[in-house]
């Protein structure tokens, strides 16, 4: 085989942060070679030095066997690298086709006809990419990439953003790409996606490689104990789903690894309380109850002890019209409970994106109304629902959750920084240092300090902190989480699904909004289906058939009926 890529000894330190240690990796041409690795663990950091975007302290690179030391991302697209940033990268206010004409490829007309043609990838040209979910976005930048043929495409973490169809489409572009000769190297926290779509594999834990190997080798079941520290067949529902193995015993022999890969240690996560692991709550799956019938309130999952009343949240025929006259949301009717945990599910684009911005305060309805315990706020400003107790993690936090050039203190506290002075002027920097330290360490966010700027954290870690942020809301009323566990590693998963239960324990309502059915299956006490503008079901999750119902929604097959009888409003309606 040709090595594609071949990595010797790579670092990289950020002041007093290592964020590559040595690392020593070999991509063969004609393959797809996954990364793996806990948040912060260097990941997007060698993604950025293959593709050119930072220079390394030390290391060689080379690329097809001639030497390769990319200094700006132009030098590694005229070596035939290109890459797809965990961060979109494209101008929102324009439309894609404006975006992909930035590129200023020659015969852009007849590439973007054969990314089509090749890879199935389609295309909205007229639409303007800030009113795009997401996943639609992602499947640009794709192809923003693809346009250029590279001959190695660096993918960091694409599939947290689409759901199983399109994460399937894209696996399979992956393929297609290795099986024309050329290389992937694509960064996932699914173990499940890494071992189906994956021929090789390296995890990196803390700068440095915990191990690698092929896929047919490794499997899933010795990748899991470096990921977590335990052994796959430990694996319970819920973070079998959250990697992507839903079947952990099918996963491969149980052999033992090379390169310490049966050292649960390895991984530092051998604490399950350090991650959460230890709570019943997030380590028992559900029982199902066949033939179950679908109550028209939602009572709470028998594992936890709540007893949801009154209406958190209200959405009233809520409406909104996109510039094209198409309705996104139409008269989506909904109410969360005190105390109850409500799942919104969708393929990507049926209104999903619009009814988080509405309920943001991003987006103004064109007609409806939104009320939180009984006060509207439908047209409230973001400070004023913060204000009443309205959490909300948006879709995409990098641009809307987040202030990248703020330090992580001033992130965490946005909007209350007022606690933190004295005499209602001079900014209590200790006290303010001191309350991020503790949150960070809650929260388990790997930042260098409590002043370290946001950019400075790894995409993980970043998301971490916005949902510290809401989560920390006194009193937190409503909390709406879109993807609430994107982009997290599987131990920040756990501990992030222990923390909204934790959150719904205390009486707050939420609402989740997220491609992944498992997790709203594992986390909700009812699941409602956004499908084109209007939000259908609910469906049991404790049901035999909940998937089954949960898909029929989502493709529209029981979607008039449901529409029809309105039983998109829930618990307390
Ligand atoms: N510009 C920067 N300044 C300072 N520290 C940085 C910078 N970029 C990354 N780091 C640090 O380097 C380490 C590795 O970060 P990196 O983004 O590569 O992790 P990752 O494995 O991609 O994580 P995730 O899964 O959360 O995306 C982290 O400790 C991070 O805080």
């Amino acid at each position: 085989m040709t090595a594609a890529l071949e990595v010797s000894g790579l670092a990289k330190s950020y002041g007093g942060t290592v964020a590559l240690d040595g690392v020593d990796l070999v991509v063969e041409a004609g393959t797809v070679h996954c990364v793996l690795g806990e948040n912060g663990a260097g990941k997007s950091t060698l993604c950025h030095a293959v593709a050119g975007s930072l220079t390394p302290d030390a290391g060689t690179l080379r690329l097809y066997g001639q030497p390769y030391a990319p200094r700006r991302p132009a030098d590694a697209l005229a070596a035939g690298v290109a890459m797809v940033h965990q961060h979109f990268s494209l101008v929102s206010t324009l439309t894609v086709g404006e975006n992909l004409r930035l590129l200023r490829l020659p015969g852009l007309a007849a590439r973007i006809a054969r990314v089509r043609e090749t890879y199935g990838l389609e295309l909205e040209p007229d639409a303007v990419v800030g009113q795009l979910p997401v996943g639609v976005r992602q499947r640009v930048e794709i192809v923003k990439a693809l346009l250029r043929d590279p001959r190695l495409l660096v993918l960091d973490e694409p599939t947290g953003v689409l759901g199983p169809a399109e994460t399937d489409a894209l696996l399979e572009t992956c393929r297609r790409i290795a099986d024309a000769g050329h290389a992937v190297v694509l960064v996932t926290h699914k173990l499940g996606e890494a071992v189906r779509a994956g021929d090789a594999a390296t995890v990196l834990r803390g700068g440095r490689v915990a191990g690698d190997g092929t896929t047919k080798d490794l499997s899933a079941r010795r990748l899991v104990p470096l990921m977590i520290g335990r052994a796959a067949g430990d694996l319970d529902a819920t973070l079998a789903g959250a990697v992507g193995l839903e079947d952990p015993e099918a996963v491969g022999p149980d052999a033992p690894g090379p390169d310490g890969l049966d050292d649960p240690g390895v991984l530092g996560l051998d604490d399950p309380a350090a991650v959460g692991l230890d709570d019943p709550a997030v380590v028992g799956p559900d029982p199902v109850v066949p033939g179950e019938v679908v109550p028209a309130a939602g009572p709470v999952r028998a594992d936890d002890a709540r007893t949801p009343q009154g209406a958190a949240l209200r959405l009233r025929e809520v409406t909104v019209r996109r510039a094209d006259g198409a309705y996104a949301l139409e008269d989506a009717t909904l109410d969360v409970a005190f105390g109850e945990i409500v799942g919104v599910a969708g393929v990507e684009g049926n209104g999903q994106s619009e009814l988080t911005a509405v309920l943001g305060g991003s987006l103004t309805p064109e007609r409806g109304r939104v009320e939180l315990d009984g006060r509207e706020l439908t047209r409230a400003l973001p400070a004023a629902r913060t204000r009443a107790g309205l959490g909300v993690v948006p879709e995409d936090r990098h641009h809307e959750g987040c202030v990248p050039a703020l330090s992580v203190a001033e992130n965490l506290h946005l909007g209350r920084l007022r606690e933190f002075r004295r005499f209602g002027v001079f900014l209590d920097r200790a006290a303010l240092g001191r309350a991020t330290e503790a949150a960070l360490a809650e929260h388990d966010v790997r930042a260098s300090g409590p002043f370290a700027p946001m950019a400075s954290l790894s995409g993980g870690n970043q998301q971490k902190v916005v949902l510290a942020r809401e989560l920390a809301l006194d009193p937190l009323k409503c909390l709406v989480a879109a993807q609430p566990t994107r982009g997290l590693d599987i131990g920040a998963v756990a501990a992030v699904h222990a923390r909204i239960r934790a959150a719904a324990g205390r009486g707050a309502g939420v609402l989740v909004v997220s491609a992944e059915l498992d997790e709203l299956l594992t986390l909700c006490d009812r699941v409602v289906v956004a499908y084109r503008g209007r939000l259908l079901g609910p469906v049991d999750p404790r049901a035999a058939d909940a998937r089954e119902r949960i898909g029929a929604l989502m493709v529209g097959v029981e979607g008039e009926r449901g529409a029809a009888s309105g039983v998109g409003v829930g618990a307390g309606a």
